[in-house]
């Protein structure tokens, strides 16, 4: 594959708690089909994309709440991802809930793999920075129990050689921690893919509700330039389960620039020709980490938790 192509940045709209997995993967490979037409090599699609939101929900029934996880990929139900992505020369970001019985014991992660145009996974991220809470919290209007049913992931934030390049990959709340990015850009990712399932009503600050846009971007366009890579970011968005979603998918530049992002709240593609050869423009010049970076008086960033409280 070569180092420039055009990436699709693939938003689903609301995914209904009964909707089928039959149904949201065939409006996925839906927009697949659809990014192929305009001429799309790579497609990104968002965080826990194969069903609705369920963190919103305390769930005591261990039954339902497993009915939301993967315990195969591909399954049976999300094979048609697979080959959409032979048949159309495609490869894919993929989020979704992932359990796995290991020494006995089930295992949680929010998890995210690259797939490329053979069907292959090359590579797979389970989320670091889990947002939100672990106990049921009634005042809420909706919760956020995502450190409730998944496990810190214990894969770190590798990188992959695919889709011509150096791919990073992470999970909405990872976006607006810069260490995410760093670490990625130390890595010499070229294109950060990740997907978002982001509230606009943040019930801890909700002054700053009309600020989730703003911070939705920021972040991104921040982690882009200071690392000199591709950000695609792409949201689950619109009215969900009387929970309103944020959209603002966009693809972003390595200088920080939005140079495509979606219109709308449904399934909706936004695109754009990505060279992966662009990042020069920003590592080999204001942020080239060999010659400018200065890492020796970084030392709290590196230190454990609590050593970092006090410092
Ligand atoms: C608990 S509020 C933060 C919401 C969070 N969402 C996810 N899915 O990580 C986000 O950072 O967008």
């Amino acid at each position: 594959m070569n180092r420039q192509y055009v990436v699709a940045a693939a938003q689903l709209g609301p995914i209904a708690r009964d909707e089928s997995r039959g149904s949201t993967v065939a409006r996925m490979v839906a927009l697949m089909r659809k990014a192929k037409s305009r001429g799309a090599e790579v497609v990104v699609f968002p965080e826990l994309a194969l069903t609705t939101f369920f963190p919103r929900w305390y769930l005591e029934d261990e039954a339902e709440l497993d009915r939301f996880y993967e315990t195969a990929m591909p399954s049976d139900e999300t094979r048609p991802l697979f080959d959409a992505a032979v048949e159309l020369g495609l490869g894919f970001y993929l989020g979704y809930a992932e359990l796995v019985q290991e020494n006995g014991r089930k295992r949680r992660f929010n998890t995210s793999i690259l797939v490329d145009s053979s069907g292959e996974i090359v590579g797979k991220y389970r989320k670091i920075h889990l947002p939100g809470h672990f106990e049921h919290e009634p005042w809420r209007p909706f919760q956020h129990l995502e450190k409730r049913y998944f496990e810190h992931g214990d894969l770190g934030f590798p990188v992959h050689d695919a889709f011509g390049g150096t791919m990073g990959m992470c999970l909405c709340n990872d976006r607006r921690w810069p260490e995410t990015f760093r670490v990625l850009g130390l890595r010499g990712a070229e294109m950060v893919m990740l997907g978002y399932n982001t509230p606009l009503h943040y019930p801890l600050a909700p002054e700053h509700d009309h600020l989730q846009n703003f911070h939705n971007h920021l972040c991104m366009q921040a982690g882009a330039y200071a690392n000199g890579c591709w950000v695609v970011a792409v949201a689950k968005a619109g009215h969900e389960e009387g929970c309103d979603l944020i959209g603002g998918t966009c693809i972003i530049a390595p200088t920080g620039e939005v140079v495509a992002q979606t219109q709308g709240f449904g399934d909706e593609l936004a695109l754009a020709e990505v060279d992966l050869d662009r990042c020069k423009e920003i590592r080999e010049n204001i942020f080239n980490f060999a010659l400018h970076r200065e890492p020796e008086d970084y030392a709290p960033i590196c230190a454990p938790k609590s050593a970092s409280a006090a410092a």
